[in-house]
């Protein structure tokens, strides 16, 4: 028989029994092919206790899966030590199997020798090999599948024996990286659900999961512990219990609650510009059960003080985009929250945060505790013809994009009124990634053009000063 096919029970009482995975003051920095050094992961500590299931939830970039890696002992913190049963890893994590997002499956084998390989790997003999496999195998649902290829699955297949490969291996913890997330809507939550039902069962030998998402219902719906990572760079801002019974009711006024919290804290997270993760900043996070240590003292503390880390880059969002959810915002002139209006428009996290984080920079929005409402300079904006809106734009982003208004005073003051736009990049790179700093400079110019305060030739490489702004 298999998991799919037991009744749902309901899930084993959360009682953690010991520390599985302890990080302390982690930070990992990366050198970036042009040689510029980048802060991924600031100071985080944390413990991953046996018998929860804990989401890592936070914005794309928000160094999630570089967490994830460095607890697997897959990548080396710059600073910080990570232990497993209290040995400190200096390789893999010998207690971890990992699920990955794109399921990683060797083409050339079959099911079978799929979930055999680590198996192999680790010298098992082949007859215990192929039993523990059929039995993985049997337990994901994917029975009758063993000789197939992975070319002749569906993705949710597929991901049934990224699964089975890493339980086959009877780890501690169960680590997935966005396990869900390359699959169609209705397939990830029929796997979801398989996952939790794995999780309730008798049989399973895991006795914990670390799971990564940038999705906030999958994180409610899956996790007893959410730990929020906020960005530039990643760094721990709380960490949440979930409190709910099991099987949990999307649709409940309490499942709609710890979304609300969390979007909440994701968004005051996005929209405020770094801050220390002060302790006090805790007890508004805090959990009620005694069982699991809903809120690790020590996962709040950090070395240094964030606001020496520079100011946020530039959202990516067009002034178009963010025009269109001025719409929106401004049929609810008692404002709306993040969750509805996400909702509403059948946005993904990543993708409202972005003109979450640009309207909130722009002061045409204001953001609190996940409720966002218009602002007099928005409703300005969002009232006037083409030509106005232009305006108002212009002067939002001068007074506040310093990136916009550095530029603008350059062209202002070179002869000629135009600079190389490699210039600029050159001096982006002081701070970014190559790849970041063509994206941002990429968005000033696309928010200088709306504006009418400067243009941008690729051909030449030459930013001049808009006509439109010459004798301003
Ligand atoms: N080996 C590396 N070298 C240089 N930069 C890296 C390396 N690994 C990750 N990064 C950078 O670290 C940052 C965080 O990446 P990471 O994949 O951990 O974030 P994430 O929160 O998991 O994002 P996503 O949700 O988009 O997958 C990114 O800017 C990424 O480019």
């Amino acid at each position: 028989m298999t998991i799919a096919k037991e009744t749902i029970r309901s899930l084993r009482a959360v009682t953690p029994q010991s520390t599985i995975i302890e990080a302390r003051h982690i930070s990992q920095r990366f050198t970036a092919d042009n040689g510029t050094e980048l802060t991924v992961l600031h100071d985080i500590s944390f413990n991953l206790y046996e018998g929860e299931i804990v989401a890592i939830l936070g914005r794309s970039g928000a160094g999630k899966s570089t967490f994830l890696r460095a607890l697997a002992g897959l990548v080396k913190p710059t600073s910080g030590t990570v232990k497993y049963r209290g040995e400190t890893l200096t390789g893999p994590n010998p207690g971890i199997a990992l699920v990955f997002q794109t399921f990683a499956l060797m083409p050339w084998l079959t099911v079978q020798d799929n979930v055999e390989l680590g198996l192999k790997a680790r010298g098992v003999p082949k007859a215990k090999r192929t039993k523990l496999a059929l039995d993985a195998i049997d337990m994901i649902g994917l029975d009758g599948f063993e000789s197939a290829y992975p070319k002749e699955l569906s993705g949710g297949m597929r991901q049934r024996v990224g699964i089975a490969r890493a339980l086959v291996l009877q780890p501690d913890a169960l680590f997935m990286d966005e396990p869900f997330s390359a699959l169609d809507v209705l397939t990830a939550e029929n796997l979801r659900q398989e996952v939790l039902k794995l999780w309730s069962s008798e049989q399973r030998s895991i006795k914990s999961v670390l799971m990564v998402t940038h999705n906030i219902e999958e994180a409610v719906e899956m996790a007893d512990r959410v730990v929020v990572l906020g960005s530039h760079p990643g760094h721990l801002i709380a960490n949440v219990r979930v409190d709910l019974p099991r099987p949990r009711d999307r649709h409940s006024a309490a499942f709609e609650a710890m979304m609300d919290k969390l979007y909440a804290i994701l968004t005051r997270q996005a929209t405020q510009p770094a801050q220390p993760a002060h302790k006090a900043e805790a007890p508004e996070l805090s959990a009620s059960s005694a069982n699991v240590p809903a809120m690790d003292e020590t996962n709040l503390q950090t070395a240094e003080p964030l606001e020496k880390i520079k100011g946020r880059p530039l959202p990516n969002a067009t002034p178009g985009g963010l025009a269109g959810l001025l719409d929106v915002v401004a049929e609810h002139p008692d404002g709306i929250d993040l969750a509805d209006l996400a909702s509403d428009l059948s946005f993904e996290v990543d993708d409202l945060f972005p003109l979450v984080d640009a309207g909130t920079l722009l002061h045409v929005i204001v953001v609190r505790d996940g409720h966002v409402q218009i602002t007099e300079a928005g409703d300005a904006w969002h009232q006037a013809d083409i030509l106005r809106a232009k305006q108002v734009f212009a002067s939002l982003a001068m007074e506040h994009v310093p990136l916009v208004r550095n530029i603008e005073h350059a062209l202002r003051h070179a002869s000629g009124g135009h600079l190389r736009g490699e210039l600029m990049l050159d001096l982006l790179h002081a701070r970014y990634s190559d790849e970041d700093a063509h994206q941002q400079f990429a968005i000033a110019v696309e928010w200088g053009r709306y504006g009418e305060l400067f243009d941008y030739d690729a051909d030449d490489d030459l930013l001049t000063l808009d006509e439109a702004n010459k004798g301003a």
